[in-house]
């Protein structure tokens, strides 16, 4: 049973809030976009040092790819002023539902986070807590590696039961990578996680920074990734609705990202490995790690100048010419991870003939050439409702891939297509099977 989960009502509850926050106002298809074969793999920068993440062989193997790709890239139309927004302006809190009533939590998290003390500060209410390195220690058994989950950029993760009998993740940082870079992109991923409260989020319990250890406690998602789902390592195929709900699991908590917090977050790395599942298979999108601070657009300002961070096969094309990061490079990472759930392939599929191995580009060419079909993961079940909503699926990947930034939805409006798509395929679904049911019985009536 997940650690914090909530009611089944009070989820039903913020669900339909979370509905109801959405408007079918302005939902009409905006024009399809051209597609331009510009996904690439690169996380290289601009003048700035590499980061702890960078360090990560899967990304130092994604500037490999770069070269062969960046030719594709056309300059933009308008290079825009770059805009600084740092970090160190982040001192307000979210209207989390968390925040509201945390009271003294809230003001202890406020204040200066980075210091621990032996006893941790916990009160009955979940809330961020400040764990001492004896917690942390018992916890995890000293670390054994018999409850290591998870290897990343950032560390090693492990689950732990703790004293109150959650269950958790607690992700350790290398102490290989105990720089200043990485000091930084802790600092990001407690500074943001501590923020944000949706259900469909990994939740942050609490943290530890003393002498070289760094350390996030998270909520245990039981399920694995939605990588490790798709690519069936439990012997299971993901089902297409499975598939679907995820996606409007994901689309929910990026626009709670976007646009339902007091400064909105770019999450930067949105894939398919970053999104945990639960035992439902309901998703909750992890790896906080690259996540930064939006533009204050109340300010005039339209997007974030950075250094280039993400993972290959997932980086808006425009950010990697000109980056200039804004919440569309998350809608960008969303239309590859869709096209990942159409085909179950990953981004980039190196075993797979040339004019196959950047998926969303072979995907795109068989849609806008009528074969949407063809592109379907083989080991989903096929149906006429699946087939209807794979063109639809596709349809609204092609404009979240759409090469500039202004030409791609909303996440908020990729979640209400997503609706529509999945009343449609439902209704669909239903009404196959009625008439399925009725010629059977038509067939023993006739017997
Ligand atoms: N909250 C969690 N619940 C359960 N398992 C987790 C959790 N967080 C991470 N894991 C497991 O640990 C693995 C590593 O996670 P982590 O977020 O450190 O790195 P990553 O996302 O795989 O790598 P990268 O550095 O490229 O982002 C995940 O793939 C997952 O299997």
């Amino acid at each position: 049973m997940e650690t914090t989960m909530k009611s089944p009502n009070s989820l039903h509850a913020r669900r339909r809030r979370d509905l109801s926050s959405f408007s079918s106002a302005g939902s009409g298809t905006p024009d399809r976009p051209s597609y331009s074969p510009t996904n690439s793999t690169y996380t290289s920068s601009s003048s700035y040092s590499k980061s702890n993440s960078e360090k990560n062989p899967v990304k130092i193997a994604a500037r490999t790819f770069a070269g062969a790709f960046i030719a594709c890239f056309s300059p933009p139309e308008k290079v825009e002023t770059n805009s600084n927004n740092s970090l160190s302006s982040l001192s307000h809190s979210a209207d989390a539902p968390s925040d509201a009533s945390a009271g003294s939590g809230n003001e202890r998290r406020r204040s200066g986070i980075y210091t621990t003390s032996n006893k941790s500060t916990r009160t009955k209410e979940p809330e961020i807590v400040k764990f001492s390195v004896d917690e942390i220690y018992k916890a995890t058994k000293n670390f054994s590696p018999s409850l290591k989950i998870g290897q990343g950029g950032f560390g090693t993760v492990y689950k732990a039961r703790l004293q109150d009998g959650n269950l958790v993740a607690i992700k350790r940082a290398k102490k290989s990578v105990h720089d200043k870079n990485s000091g930084a992109e802790f600092r990001t991923e407690v500074r943001t996680l501590e923020k944000v409260e949706h259900l469909n989020l990994v939740k942050l319990y609490g943290y530890l920074e003393q002498g070289d250890e760094r350390i996030i406690v998270v909520e245990y998602v039981p399920n694995g990734t939605l990588r490790e789902h798709l690519d069936c390592v439990d012997g299971n195929i993901l089902g297409f609705a499975a598939r679907l709900d995820i996606a409007i699991d994901v689309a929910h908590a990026v626009t709670y990202l976007h646009m339902y917090i007091d400064h909105p977050i770019i999450h930067r790395d949105i894939k398919s490995s970053n999104i945990l599942l639960t035992e439902n298979l309901r998703a909750k999108v992890a790896d906080f790690g690259f996540a930064k601070l939006a533009a204050n657009t109340e300010a005039g300002e339209t997007h974030v100048s950075t250094q280039v961070k993400g993972t290959a096969g997932y980086l808006d094309p425009e950010y990697l010419q000109t980056y200039q990061l804004t919440e569309k490079s998350d809608v960008y990472s969303f239309g590859v991870l869709l096209v990942e759930l159409v085909t179950g392939r990953r981004p980039i599929e190196t075993k797979h003939e040339y004019k196959e191995r950047i998926t969303v580009r072979w995907a795109m060419k068989k849609f806008t050439e009528g074969d949407a079909i063809l592109t379907m993961d083989p080991r989903l079940e096929r149906s006429a409702a699946a087939n209807l909503a794979i063109e639809k699926i596709l349809e609204l990947a092609l404009q979240c891939l759409a090469p500039t930034r202004r030409s791609r939805p909303s996440m908020r409006k990729s979640a209400e297509l997503l609706w529509s798509i999945r009343k449609d395929y439902r209704e669909l679904l239903a009404s196959d099977h009625s008439s399925d049911s009725e010629s059977s019985n038509t067939t023993i009536r006739e017997e």
